[in-house]
């Protein structure tokens, strides 16, 4: 792990070290080869409390270094590298205590170079309603997901007037078609049988149908928003597998809890209009019993490197606000870069039921022929990438080992700081005022005839950016849009350094990435920059190059009439957003015209909304077992016994077939064999 601060334009750099050897809470770092684990079998804790299975009824830093500049290459299979927050990862199943924080400065160490329905048996499939834009049609659920049913806001097709009984999937609202598969290539083979076949139930209805139902809550603590999801799963799971759906999205308001660093209080009071909204979902009597867990990413991580007390504060303040309603509280903690790449990339994959599928043969196994996807997270203020590379992955700050349901996965997982969408788009008008050393800035990406004030303090308000020495924070810049495509274009690409050395295949900053492989989700800012700009459809990087270079060149009049409904913000960073997002796409993480159609835009998979979230409450709930449950190992034992007898009764034949022959030949006058 580490992480580094920009230097010149971005401000400060640390860097943060794996701490060998030592396991943290739901995560262990090091090399050793991990699991993501689970208590396989009997005996295995039902998720979200430990003992016996539940009844129901009654979600280091490293700072970018810029360019040119001197970010030393990562060497592959040694130490550092820069602009960085991966780390060889390896998930564990223990949870963090109530009211713990995340790794600390020590564990994530951070040296500023500058200041700076049920798996229930009976089910074959489900899908879900038609999907719009953005979200993906897939068999609901994952690991052993049998499916999922909801609306659009993801609350129940048929909530009732107690949203959280009588809420589980139900064989009613899962009986639907499965649709729009060819937009997904990936995931066609796995819904293309299901599609023929049409989804339903097998023999009977579900045993826990409208009730039973076990639940769990995930902040997801961003650095430009906070969300609370509400999950929900039946209790009754069969062989260890099970479903998880998303009851709803409960939005925070205000900034993410970052913000509050000179108002902790603040931070934890914000919380309290989702959590009194989880309280009328969840039955009363199962609240106790909930697991509730708070994750804070990339803006959390900043502030930790500015000043960790506040950090902790903001924390301590957050954790007290949850831990004062009737839920099973597992604590408050940060996640690193590593973390949130991985669990973004559980969650793609449970979704897709790329890890384990309930088969025709109506048992959880392994799909042979599916690939699993990759997972593209733009936040706010990081970025990250995580995929099966197919090679030995040579840094070991990078590689990640999962065993699920018995299979492993050596994966490419990075985070760089700074690089998220809102740091990054500060960064570039840092860069550009720097430029301009003046009280005026010129900003080609934003539209011609646009003007707007900002402070020195408020621009260089964060560690991905340093204020000049000469800078005054009070001073008043202006900026004014120029609306220049190519201008634009040549400022974002600043931002980066793509040079790679000799030393192998890179992706930006000297990080060591393999070259993309297969297909990925691309999520949050991915979607959004691009969803804005109707652009997240399947459509070609021509068309895409095309329509944003058409945008760039837009005045400010002109996109207004555009969007008419859209914020000042969204309209003016439109440009610059869907640059970015598409310089570190293509130059940054190394995709081309070849496999751009292999990354699939999408905010949500059947009504659950991709991130780091549902995968981090799997794991730590203990839902991703590391080895088959007992079906797939019951699955696999048929297929041996089934591919025995049919040997032997070839085998059988074969030689009745020769005596036959032989005997024929003898007859005919032949010589004998
Ligand atoms: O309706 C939305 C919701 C989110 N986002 C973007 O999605 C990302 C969410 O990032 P988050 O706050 O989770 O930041 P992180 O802490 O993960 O870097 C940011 O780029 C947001 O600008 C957006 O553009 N529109």
């Amino acid at each position: 792990m580490q992480a580094d601060v920009p230097a010149d334009r971005a401000g400060a750099q640390a860097e943060a070290q794996p701490v060998k050897g030592r396991e943290q809470a739901g995560y262990k770092e090091g090399t050793s080869r991990g699991t993501v684990r689970g208590q396989p079998g009997r005996g295995r804790q039902q998720p979200g409390r430990p003992g016996p299975a539940v009844r129901c009824g009654m979600r280091s830093p490293e700072l970018p270094v810029p360019p040119p500049a001197a970010a030393p290459r990562a060497r592959p299979g040694r130490g550092r590298t820069r602009t960085s927050e991966s780390g060889s990862a390896s998930l564990s199943l223990r949870p963090a205590l109530p009211g713990q924080a995340g790794p600390r400065a020590g564990e994530e160490r951070a040296e500023p170079r500058s200041p700076p329905p049920e798996g229930r048996r009976g089910l074959r499939a489900q899908t879900s309603p038609a999907p719009i834009d953005g979200t993906a049609p897939a068999r609901a659920g994952g690991l052993g997901l049998g499916g999922r049913a909801g609306t659009a806001d993801g609350s129940c097709l048929r909530p009732g007037p107690d949203p959280g009984k009588g809420c589980c999937p139900s064989y009613q609202d899962q009986n639907l078609p499965p649709t729009q598969l060819a937009s997904f290539p990936i995931i066609r083979p796995a819904l293309q049988d299901l599609a023929s076949s049409r989804w339903h139930w097998a023999d009977q209805p579900p045993p826990n149908h409208g009730r039973g139902c076990l639940y769990g809550l995930v902040f997801d603590a961003g650095s430009t928003h906070t969300s609370l999801y509400i999950y929900r799963w039946p209790a009754d799971k069969e062989n260890d597998t099970g479903i998880v759906s998303q009851v709803e999205a409960c939005s925070v308001a205000g900034p993410g809890i970052s913000s509050y660093a000179d108002d902790p209080a603040g931070a934890g009071a914000g919380l309290k209009p989702c959590l009194d909204r989880a309280m009328k979902i969840v039955p009363a009597e199962q609240q106790r019993e909930t697991p509730t867990y708070l994750g804070a990413t990339a803006g959390m991580r900043l502030l930790r490197e500015e000043n960790s007390t506040k950090a902790e504060q903001v924390l301590a303040e957050v954790s007290k606000a949850i831990g004062a309603y009737p839920v099973d509280f597992r604590g408050a903690r940060i996640l690193t870069g590593s973390e949130e790449g991985s669990f973004g990339w559980i969650t793609v994959n449970y979704l897709l039921e790329t890890l384990v599928k309930f088969s025709f043969a109506e048992k959880w196994a392994h799909p042979q022929d599916t690939e699993v996807l990759g997972a593209l997270d733009l936040g706010g203020a990081s970025t990250q990438i995580t995929f099966q590379p197919g090679v030995p992955v040579e840094d070991r700050n990078t590689s990640v080992f999962f065993r699920l349901y018995g299979t492993d996965y050596s994966l490419y997982s990075h985070s760089y700081l700074c690089y998220g969408q809102s740091q990054a788009l500060k960064m570039l008008l840092a860069a550009l005022h720097q430029a301009s050393s003046r009280a005026q800035i010129s900003h080609p990406c934003y539209p011609k005839g646009y003007k707007e004030t900002i402070t020195v303090a408020e621009l260089y308000n964060s560690p991905c950016v340093r204020a000049p020495s000469s800078a005054r924070p009070g001073l008043v810049l202006t900026v004014t849009g120029t609306g220049d495509t190519d201008t634009c274009h040549a400022a974002v690409q600043r931002l980066f350094d793509f040079s790679c050395g000799a030393q192998g295949p890179c992706g930006f900053n000297g990080v060591y990435q393999p070259p993309v492989r297969g297909h990925f989700f691309a999520f949050s800012g991915f979607y959004h920059s691009l969803h804005f700009l109707n652009l997240t459809g399947g459509q070609s990087l021509s068309l895409v190059n095309a329509t944003i270079r058409k945008i760039c060149n837009s005045s400010w009049k002109q996109v207004q009439e555009l969007f008419p409904t859209a914020s000042r913000t969204q309209i003016r960073d439109a440009c610059t957003a869907s640059s970015y997002t598409l310089t570190l796409l293509l130059q940054g993480y190394k995709f081309n015209v070849t496999t751009w159609p292999n990354i699939h835009f999408i905010r949500q998979v059947a009504n659950t909304d991709v991130g780091w979230t549902l995968g981090y409450m799997l794991n730590l709930t203990n839902m991703i077992p590391s080895e088959p449950p007992p079906a797939v190992v019951g699955l696999l034992r048929s297929i041996w016994i089934a591919a025995t007898v049919l040997l032997a009764i070839m085998l059988l034949l074969s030689s009745c077939l020769l005596t036959a022959t032989c005997c024929q030949r003898d007859s005919s006058g032949y010589e004998q064999l």
